[in-house]
């Protein structure tokens, strides 16, 4: 199959496409391995695709690749748990699909996403062979949330396929999108019982969507059609609302929550409440929320607003440093992108009606580079600390630790070099994404991937992009993670309250009656 990259003429050199022709031995010298627990200098040799020895002064014979990563970290490559590649959504399909959403990741040193399977016409069976298709072309790993969108006895079933054949264990809920993605109440607790039952994650896309709709036809009565118009039309109130009513359906089920894309201290304030009482609630914060604000939504030129537009929207300033904040003292616990790219055509569709702009934007190739220079260079959090919430706790919570998200003999050789003295800019001219437009134009900051592994290819290094279409593969992600250990104990400890008899006397109405004249 031909490289879309050399096909699409962004800029690649002919001579950088196609197979790797590196040694599927490398040997990685003198740097400091970081794993989420635990730090130290050490050589990470790897073989076919896997960690075969992490130790000190590792000799090797001369057919292996040699990387100096002296004075540099050797990371997990990053794991982005939110991504749409090629998603159906209003009206047209986000920009960058699995072969080319996935080269830009790993310029960016990120090595498996998960992604959204969305279903056809209510069908998680025709959802998944169409992302099946879609996925043909993936160049490095990734695995499949799914969506739920409609309830019934069928669907139900598909759920039991989906875990226990096809590798799916988790299924989001969204609370919003009325008219076509948005379910109720009543779904939802159907939803959470089913994913309780196949050990499954119950995730939800939070924000009041019937009150959504009514901010918007507001805006839309008081004249105001521009990308301004998507953030007063859902203010944080209503995600703040939305995550609340997840939370506590979530808690009288008795199942396990992953909030997806926080955005707004409302919703970061609920997830703390319910985790200080014990709740199994998951919090995701993604990278526009934690380090952009929505003044851009009130620039003058429409596609510079509109390319800001995202759900829930990119909150005022003073959001994103309480997110930081609550990332960095474990109210959140890891990091995505809900990468959604739409070029500016696509956003143009809504340059007379904010509620038809293509909603998303991008972040799976500039996720790794913006959290070490917000969180790490800032000194909110630890180099550790970042290997966690940007790989770790990912494969944690999915079930696929420590293949993923570890350097340790055996993990799948998914592995950064990352140089804390360099520095990356951010560009539409020199990003990877088939987009002609991104969010984070201009930033610069400390701190840069020089070398991806991924499935033990070195596939990023000095700048230029070895990717070969059909190399990822699809990680099925077994249910019953650790966030349902003591889930039945819990539900064992609640049934056994409820069998305790409550002793009461029966007296009929009339005695009663006397009973109460007597006592006047
Ligand atoms: N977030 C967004 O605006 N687009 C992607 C779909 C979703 O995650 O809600
Ligand atoms: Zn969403
Ligand atoms: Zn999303």
């Amino acid at each position: 199959e031909p490289n879309q990259f050399c096909d699409a003429g962004i800029g690649y050199e002919e001579s950088t496409c196609g197979i790797s022709t590196t040694s599927s031995k490398i040997l990685i010298k003198g740097g400091t391995v970081v794993n989420a627990h635990h730090l130290e200098v050490a050589d990470v040799y790897v073989e076919d695709g896997i960690i075969v020895a992490v130790k000190p002064h590792i000799h090797v014979g001369d057919d292996v690749t040699v990387l100096d990563a002296t004075g540099k970290f050797v990371m997990p490559g990053g794991i982005d748990p939110h991504t749409h590649l090629a998603m159906e959504f209003l009206g047209t399909e986000s920009v960058d699909d699995f072969f080319s959403g996935q080269a830009a990741a790993l310029a960016g040193g990120t090595t498996m996403h998960i992604d959204f399977v969305i279903p056809v016409n209510g069908s998680l069976t025709a959802g998944f062979e169409a992302y099946e298709k879609k996925s043909k072309k993936a160049c490095m790993d990734f695995g499949f949330h799914m969506a739920i969108t409609k309830w019934d006895e069928v669907v139900s079933k598909e759920m039991e396929i989906m875990v226990q054949e096809k590798g799916i264990n988790s299924f989001k809920f969204f609370m919003a999108y009325k008219g076509f993605f948005m379910v109720n109440d009543d779904l939802m607790l159907e939803g959470f019982k089913k994913c309780k039952s196949l050990g499954a994650l119950a995730m939800v896309h939070a924000e009041n969507g019937d009150a959504v709709h009514e901010g918007q036809k507001r805006m839309i009565e008081l004249g105001i059609r521009g990308p301004e118009g998507h953030a007063l039309s859902r203010p944080p109130v209503l995600e703040g609302e939305a995550t609340a009513r997840a939370i506590r359906l979530a808690s009288f089920i008795n199942t396990p929550l992953y909030v997806v894309h926080v955005m707004s201290i409302d919703a970061m304030e609920e997830i703390a409440k319910a985790r200080i009482s014990g709740q199994k609630v998951i919090g995701e914060p993604i990278v526009s929320g934690l380090v952009l604000n929505d003044s851009w939504l009130w620039d003058p030129d429409f596609l510079t607003a509109a390319k800001y537009v995202m759900s829930p929207p990119i909150r005022a300033a003073g959001h994103d440093k309480a997110l930081q904040a609550a990332l960095s003292t474990g109210v959140l616990q890891l990091v995505g992108t809900d990468r959604c790219t739409s070029n500016s055509t696509q956003k143009a569709f809504g340059i007379n009606d904010f509620r038809i702009i293509p909603n998303g934007v991008n972040g799976i190739e500039e996720r790794m580079h913006l959290v070490w220079d917000t969180m790490v260079v800032s000194g909110q959090i630890s180099v550790t600390d970042f290997v966690r919430v940007t790989s770790t706790e990912c494969a944690r919570i999915f079930n696929i630790y420590p293949r993923k998200g570890a350097i340790l003999t055996g993990s799948d050789a998914d592995i950064i070099i990352l140089n804390p003295n360099s520095t990356f800019e951010i560009s539409a001219k020199s990003h990877h994404s088939r987009s002609d437009t991104n969010v984070y134009e201009g930033r610069r900051g400390k701190g840069k991937v020089e070398v991806t592994i991924a499935g033990g290819r070195i596939v990023w290094q000095n700048d230029e992009l070895k990717v070969v279409p059909g190399s990822g593969k699809y990680i099925k992600l077994p249910p019953y993670s650790y966030l349902f250990n003591g889930i039945d104990k819990s539900e064992a400890n609640y049934l056994s309250s409820l069998k305790a008899p409550v002793k009461r006397t029966i007296i009929s109405k009339a005695d009663a009656q006397i009973e109460e004249q007597t006592r006047i």
